[in-house]
Formats: structure tokens, sequence, C-alpha cells
């Protein structure tokens, strides 16, 4: 494990907060995959959840984006109870999750891999296919949300000869088009080389202004140089919180890694 660099400057969010998590509980026939997790995610703030394989972070993920309902426990978003809600719920109250690049219809352009999400959001899908005016109306907005994420210059381009790390930017600019307050990222470096990692992270803290972010992540230099917050976890439970500097420090941490072989 590299618990070095710190992160870069960016500006400090506020002391309100989108979303808690209180005792947040998720049981497998037995098994307590989550065990009482409290989190308080301040508006503005690129948090990461981190920890060693095993530690809860994707079973935590999938309880907060509604994918999964807690055993126990209680999920505030934006003041409302939101526990039993669905993941179209949540996502109309613009707490949106990325979807991984397997939802990118590989045969589409860009361009059109955009509109669709953004027609998605209308939720008129007939109108949509049958009205070429409709779908032209789409572009400008898409237009936009190419250019947030850097891809306006392939909005021609097949999703399928994108590459990579192109694709898991075209994968954020459909997720942008739900318009999220908050965005759950579920490991977003996952599988970049080098330098698409350095340009995602760019992106990242990009369409961080005037949103909130919460990220599962093992790239921790990532971490270091993004979050605002950073809660680990490990055996479900919240081991340490706080910035990057306070928690690489942590014997705790530092031992949890060390013992899950991540040294
Ligand atoms: N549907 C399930 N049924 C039973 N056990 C589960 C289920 N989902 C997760 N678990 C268990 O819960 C624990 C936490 O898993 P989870 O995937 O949330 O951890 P993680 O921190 O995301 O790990 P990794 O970094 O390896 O992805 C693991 O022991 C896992 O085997």
């Amino acid at each position: 494990m590299q618990f070095s660099s710190s992160k870069t400057e960016k500006s400090v969010p506020g002391d309100e907060v989108i979303l808690t998590a209180s005792d947040l509980t998720m049981e497998f026939k037995g098994f307590v995959a989550v065990n009482k997790v409290n989190l308080s995610i301040r508006t503005g703030s690129i948090h990461a959840l981190i920890g060693p394989n095993g530690a809860g972070k994707t079973t935590c993920f999938n309880l907060l984006t509604k994918f999964l309902t807690p055993t126990h426990g209680k999920i505030i978003f934006k003041g409302k109870d939101i526990t039993t809600k669905s993941p179209a719920d949540v996502a109309r109250l613009k707490l949106v999750r990325s979807f991984q690049i397997s939802s990118v219809f590989p045969n589409l352009t860009a361009l059109e891999n955009v509109r669709i999400a953004l027609q998605r959001t209308r939720g008129d899908s007939f109108d949509f296919w049958r009205s070429q005016k409709i779908i032209a109306g789409f572009d400008d907005r898409a237009r936009v949300l190419l250019a947030e994420v850097g891809l306006l210059q392939l909005e021609g381009v097949i999703a399928a000869d994108l590459s990579y790390g192109r694709k898991r930017a075209l994968e954020i600019a459909t997720t942008l088009a739900l318009d999220p307050e908050m965005l759950l990222l579920d490991e977003p470096m996952a599988g970049l080389g080098q330098e698409d990692v350095e340009r995602i992270a760019a992106l990242i803290k990009r369409v961080s202004v005037n949103r909130t972010i919460l990220m599962v992540e093992h790239n921790l230099s990532v971490v270091a140089s993004l979050s605002d917050c950073i809660t680990v976890l490990a055996r479900g439970g919240v081991l340490a919180e706080g910035d990057y500097a306070t928690v690489s420090k942590n014997p705790s941490v530092v031992e949890a890694y060390i013992g899950a072989g991540h040294a």
C-alpha cells in the first residue's frame, strides 16, 4: 500500500450535509457485510470509501444507490428518508449512480449514447423514437455534456471504437445526463492505464464542481489527490474517517491493509 501523496487544491466544501447514513447494516443470511455504518457526506465534497478486499465497500455502495435495501438503518438524502426508495426514485431526487461501461451502447456514436441518456430522463421513449425533431432537440444538451467530459471532437465516433478511458468518460457523460446533484462512482479507475487514470481523475475533479461525489476506489493516489474526506471500511464497519493525511497515519488503517495483503 502506498499512503504517500496528498490532496491537490480544491475549494473546501461547507458544513452542509447532503447525505447521511445511520446504523446502516446489511446481513446476508446471517453474514453481516455492512455493520452499523454511519456516514455523513458534505455537500460539494468528494468523499471516498476505501478499505481492503471484502471490507463491505461495494455492499455499502449498493445500499446507498438503493440497489440493496438495508436490513437495518436509515439513509437520508437532502432531508428525505430514502431508505426504502428504488434506484429510479432516488435518481429523480438527483442522487445518481454511474453505470458501468457495459451500459454504453457499443454500436451507437458518443453523441447518440448521450442523447439516449437525456431522452431517458424525459421518460417519453415512444415519442422520442417517432420524432427525429425531438431527437435533434437533445443534441445541443448532449454536446454540452460531451464537451464537459472532453469528447466533443469525438461525437461521431462509434462507442466501440473509443479507447477504454474514453468509454469511461462517455459513461460519465451519460450519468451527467441525469443531472445529478450527487454522483456515486463505483471504482472509476478500474481497468484504466496510468494515462487514463490521470485523465479520468481530472475529469472527476471537473465534474465535482457544484456536485457531490461519493466514490469507491482502490487507487489510493487518486483517492489522496481528489478526496476531501475518506471513510475507511474494514470487516463491514467504519475503521477511520478524515482527510487523507489523517487516515493514512492511522495505525489501524495501515494494519488493516497489511493484514489483507495490500502492503
Ligand atoms: N449477496 C451476498 N451474499 C453473501 N455475502 C455477500 C454478498 N455480497 C457481499 N457479500 C460478502 O460481504 C462481504 C463484503 O463484500 P463487498 O463486496 O461489499 O466488499 P468490498 O469491500 O467491496 O470488497 P472488494 O474490494 O473485494 O470488492 C464479503 O465477505 C462478501 O463475500
